[in-house]
């Protein structure tokens, strides 16, 4: 297929792309360099430089089978001080790609969506019927677009499919975590045995969790980006599909550090901060839509493999 990858110079979008590569796809990325890097986007992916709402000059010039959505502001914290970027990018940025994409009839639509959208879950593993309750504007913002995918898809034929991400981590093919101001715990553990930082703060240690701790459904960046391919073929017309993907197993803040010191063999410490505002306590999937519809299964559900993978993308 012909894809648009918007955000394909960011963490998630550049292995995807490599993957969909790997696959036989042709893909072109359109990204505005905000949080991503240009030396990111996969050798053999065509590149635009631009805003996600100038994606009528791509689809125009060519058809279009499909396009994945990944461009967005994603920082839960960030969102809760300042929604004003959350609901423009977000929202409003992808109404105008979706503008694009209707009047280019590009058949297929992949979107980003979030563990997020689900706030303080009521049963753990969360299905897709849960309740969705989001915390912060983040979560809200992606929610809204999910709402949206829906009626488009009744509406106008349109074949979408929201992926819900839990905690997504690790590296794969030369490609990882590298945000200019990191906020991600993973990334921020291995900086810490990088020795880049003195210390992870632990974000609150009073949570309703087995050891006070937030409990975080952490998945591999390969099994991630491989459910995009899926997902490509699982589409079909004037449907909207909804799936999370994580693995279902739970891991609080304290575990991950550990398994961490014990990946590294560097001593990681930990320091008591204050809850960040927006938080949920526990999010952990139940994906079996997604096994079921889209055939797919977790390779690397190993919490120490996807510590371990990053590390080698970062070690000294
Ligand atoms: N990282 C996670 O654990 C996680 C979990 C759930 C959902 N998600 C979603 O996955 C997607 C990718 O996340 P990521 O971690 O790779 O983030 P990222 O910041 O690394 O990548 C986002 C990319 O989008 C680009 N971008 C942002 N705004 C844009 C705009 N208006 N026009 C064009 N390009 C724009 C950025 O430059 C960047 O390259 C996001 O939609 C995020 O909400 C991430
Ligand atoms: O220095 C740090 C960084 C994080 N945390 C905690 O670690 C947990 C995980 O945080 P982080 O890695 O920032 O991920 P989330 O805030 O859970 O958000 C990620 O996962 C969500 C889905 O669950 C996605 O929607 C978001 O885009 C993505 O950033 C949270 O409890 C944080 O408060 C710390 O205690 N110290």
């Amino acid at each position: 297929m012909r894809l648009l990858v918007t955000g394909g110079a960011g963490y998630i979008g550049s292995v995807t792309t490599a993957v969909l590569l790997a696959a036989g796809h042709d893909v072109t990325v359109l990204d505005d360099l905000s949080t991503g890097h240009r030396d990111a986007v996969p050798p053999g992916a065509g590149f635009v430089e631009g805003d996600v709402a100038d994606a009528g000059l791509v689809l125009a010039a060519e058809r279009h089978d499909g396009v994945l959505h990944f461009a967005a502001r994603s920082l839960v914290a960030d969102s809760v001080a300042d929604p004003a970027e959350y609901w423009h990018v977000n929202v409003g940025g992808t109404l105008a790609l979706l503008d694009a994409v209707r009047k280019h009839d590009v058949p297929r639509f992949v979107f980003s969506s979030t563990a997020a959208v689900y706030g303080e879950p009521a049963t753990t593993p969360i299905p897709e019927t849960a309740e969705t309750r989001p915390t912060n504007p983040y979560g809200a913002s992606k929610l809204a677009v999910d709402h949206l995918l829906t009626s488009y898809a009744n509406a106008y034929g349109l074949a979408a499919v929201s992926l819900r991400y839990f905690n997504v981590a690790g590296a794969y093919a030369g490609l990882g975590e590298r945000h200019v101001r990191e906020t991600h715990l993973i990334p921020i553990v291995l900086q810490v045995a990088e020795g880049v930082r003195e210390h992870i703060q632990v974000n609150g240690t009073d949570w309703p969790t087995h050891d006070g701790t937030c409990v975080r459904d952490y998945l591999h960046i390969a099994d991630l980006a491989r459910a995009h391919v899926l997902a490509l073929d699982a589409a079909a017309p004037g449907r909207h599909e909804i799936c999370n993907l994580g693995n279902g197993v739970g891991f609080s803040v304290l575990e991950v550090v550990e398994t961490a010191r014990l990946v590294t063999g560097h001593p990681i410490p930990a320091v008591e901060a204050p809850r960040r505002p927006g938080d949920p306590a526990v999010l952990v999937a139940s994906a079996d839509r997604a096994r079921n519809l889209l055939g797919w299964k977790p390779e690397h559900p190993d919490l120490a493999r996807i510590i371990a993978d990053a590390w080698a993308l970062t070690a000294p």
